[in-house]
């Protein structure tokens, strides 16, 4: 996809860019493309690919989930990488206010400075593990209007990374490309543990593909108890799983 083509793509589902908006976008391209060169951010450098399945893929949660695109909500991005999906909502819905952290502090440092050169006002990152930026002590917990994450890991263990960072009556969307069913049934237990609901799988589609996309909408019902997210590095080896015979 092309720029214009991702212009008249978003303006289709009713996003209108501003020449300035198209602009914030080519200087992320060339800023992550160079970058790139010597920090590992991205498998995906070609042009169009990267208008397609960085810039365009990190909006779908707010064509999908309107409300992103209106209001003040505050969002954090758990390993965002070199910053999908939050930049890209950043850059199309300035009305955000977006905090990422991930423990890779080369990215960091790359997101610190693509801020500055887009201009970008209430960004906020962090160098952290997700386990311990959600932790029992920290002042980010449940704090988030919606928290949103990428190609981080799968459901089970997502859950217990963003569920906990996320306000009662907040919201957890996951971006998810294949096997999102799967994921789903083998998350029921975590995300009921750690206080969530499984509130909608929307499927949709990449413009002019047949990749199909997952936005899972997990609302927080319930505070998540003090005891998750475990330490850093458990969840990923002990998913939160069902007790034997029980679903
Ligand atoms: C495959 S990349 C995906 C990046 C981006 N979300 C995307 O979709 O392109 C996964 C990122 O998650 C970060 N990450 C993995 N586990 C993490 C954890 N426990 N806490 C914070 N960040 C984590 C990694 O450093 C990496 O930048």
């Amino acid at each position: 996809m092309t720029p214009e083509e991702f212009r008249a793509a978003l303006a289709k589902r009713g996003v209108e860019l501003s020449d300035e908006q198209m602009q914030q976008f080519q200087t992320y391209y060339e800023f992550l493309v160079a970058t790139n060169e010597h920090v590992n951010l991205t498998a995906i450098t070609k042009q169009e690919e990267v208008y397609l399945k960085h810039f365009y893929d990190s909006l779908l949660p707010a064509l999908e989930v309107k409300d992103i695109q209106t209001r003040a909500l505050s969002i954090c991005d758990v390993g965002a990488g070199a910053g999908f999906p939050s930049i890209p909502l950043k850059i199309a819905f300035p009305n955000l206010k977006v905090t990422i952290v991930d423990s890779l502090n080369k990215r960091i440092k790359f997101l610190e400075e693509l801020s500055q050169k887009l201009n970008l006002t209430d960004t906020h990152f962090y160098h952290a593990r997700a386990e311990e930026f959600a932790g029992k002590k920290s002042e980010f917990r449940e704090s988030f209007d919606v928290v949103t994450a990428r190609a981080v890991a799968r459901l089970s263990v997502l859950s217990e990374f963003c569920l906990p960072l996320a306000k009662l009556n907040g919201r957890f969307i996951a971006l998810k490309a294949q096997k999102a069913n799967e994921e789903l049934a083998d998350a029921k237990y975590a995300v009921a543990t750690l206080g969530g609901k499984i509130e909608e799988d929307i499927q949709t589609a990449l413009p002019k593909s047949d990749e199909t996309r997952h936005i899972i909408v997990i609302s927080k019902k319930k505070p998540t108890p003090n005891k998750y997210p475990r330490k850093p590095g458990t969840p990923a080896k002990q998913p939160l799983q069902a007790p034997q015979g029980r679903k």
